[in-house]
């Protein structure tokens, strides 16, 4: 379950009010982009996509022999899967991503895998990314010359269903290849093949997960007094002048959550509007507890330029209980017999009311549990907040136009024809 607490924003339910007929055409007309498949917005069909979830699960199962996964792919590609296999893998299955181009590190990940427990997976949804080709062209070289002809089996590709490279790839080496779909960019791509594939691998309820995600949807089309997503976009609406959106997770299990999260929001919607003006908020990515031992220093003290989301869960699956050691009553002794769940809460409350007090803007999002479910559930909320947004400040949630040119000037140094001075 995902809960919404606006307790330090007493003014948001009246805004929120007033701003309803504002809320609902904005939804209005995301939605009516829904009929034109140029809009891609098929990443909100994705949680009802009962048949892929079958293909990848008997791709699954006909391969038990996987040790090692080693996942090819940046951005998009990389961030969604990292963020949930970290969280929920219970298979023993032993993940890596390539999603950096710094030789030491893939050189010492050659060196210790074994080709004949490992499948690699190259993702990219356009198969034109130099990160993820680089990788590709040297784990390619890797199974074919530790594997022979065996080497196909270990090669999998996530890629768009006709276009790219990896498509072509496929298709010439009768290579084993599921599809993002057309409609879905890399961002949005979390539930399509590029999670499902690895995920599958790592042992985590699907099924719960894509629940979850349901659940978002179902809650985005609701009126607006129980719309989630609409309040939480409105809220980063209301609060726009503000240039930063800390997003901090109370969750070790999660802490890749807030990556995933900066390239949603910061790539959807740091743009220019129709009208030329650049638009958009930073978002920040914050851990708890850990950075109340480095961040929240500024949160409280320094500019009052930010808004604050945190994201707690309410419940643990099992608690840990602080035993009594002898000698250290004095300074540790409060914690005796706590659990260490009961801290973890303890902290996040205290952080809320503490930047509350400093005069910060904070909401908190609690998640019922770190469950495939209440996560599958946050993704695909935070999805809809990012495209409520996108209508709100009139800009294209679905393209990337201000990172084409780096990529050129990137082909251009390294000769590739068509890309000269
Ligand atoms: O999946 P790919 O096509 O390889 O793209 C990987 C990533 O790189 C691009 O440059 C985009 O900025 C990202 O939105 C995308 O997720």
């Amino acid at each position: 379950m995902l809960r919404l607490d606006t307790r330090f924003l007493p003014d948001f339910p009246q805004a929120f009010k007033e701003h309803g007929p504002l809320l609902l055409q904005a939804r209005e007309a995301l939605l009516a982009k829904r009929k034109d498949p140029q809009s891609m917005l098929g990443w909100m069909d994705l949680p009802e996509d009962t048949e892929t979830l079958r293909r990848i699960r008997r791709y699954r199962e006909a391969n038990p022999w996987v040790e090692d996964f080693v996942l090819l792919g940046i951005g998009g590609s990389a961030l969604g899967p990292k963020a949930l296999e970290s969280a929920f893998n219970e298979s023993g299955v032993r993940f890596h991503y390539v999603d950096h181009v710094e030789p030491e590190p893939v050189l010492r990940l050659l060196r210790g895998l074994d080709p004949r427990k490992t499948l690699v997976n190259a993702v990219s949804k356009s198969g034109a990314t130099a990160e993820t080709l680089a990788a590709l062209l040297v784990f390619l070289n890797w199974l074919r010359e530790n594997l022979g002809e065996d080497w196909r089996r270990h090669l999998v590709l996530t890629t768009d269903p006709r276009r790219g490279a990896l498509r072509a790839l496929a298709e010439k080496e009768g290579l084993e290849a599921f599809s993002i779909p057309e409609n879905v960019g890399g961002r949005f791509s979390v539930l399509s093949p590029v999670g499902l594939l690895p995920l599958a691998f790592a042992g985590m309820d699907l099924e719960a997960l894509l629940m979850g995600a349901r659940k978002a949807n179902e809650l985005a089309l609701a009126p607006l007094e129980e719309n989630l997503p609409l309040k939480t976009a409105f809220l980063q609406h209301l609060h726009r002048h503000l240039p930063i959106t800390v997003f901090m997770v109370y969750s070790e299990r999660l802490k890749y959550l807030p990556a995933w999260f900066v390239q949603l929001h910061d790539e959807s919607l740091g743009k220019r509007d129709g009208e030329g003006n650049r638009v958009g908020t930073t978002a920040v990515p914050a851990l708890g507890p850990q950075d109340q031992h480095a961040q929240v220093q500024l949160f409280r003290e320094g500019p009052l330029d930010k808004l604050i989301v945190l994201v707690v869960p309410e419940g643990a699956m099992e608690d840990l209980l602080l035993p009594q050691v002898e000698g250290l009553e004095g300074e540790a002794g409060y914690l005796f017999g706590k659990g260490l769940f009961q801290l973890l809460k303890a902290e996040a409350e205290a952080t809320y009311q503490a930047l509350a007090e400093a005069g910060q803007r904070v909401y908190t999002l609690y998640l019922s549990e770190v469950s495939p479910y209440a996560v599958g559930w946050l993704l695909q909320h935070l999805m809809w907040q990012t495209a409520f947004l996108g209508e709100l400040w009139r800009v294209n949630a679905f393209d990337q136009p201000g990172v084409e040119l780096g990529k050129r000037l990137t082909f251009a140094l390294l000769g590739r024809p068509g890309y000269g001075s």
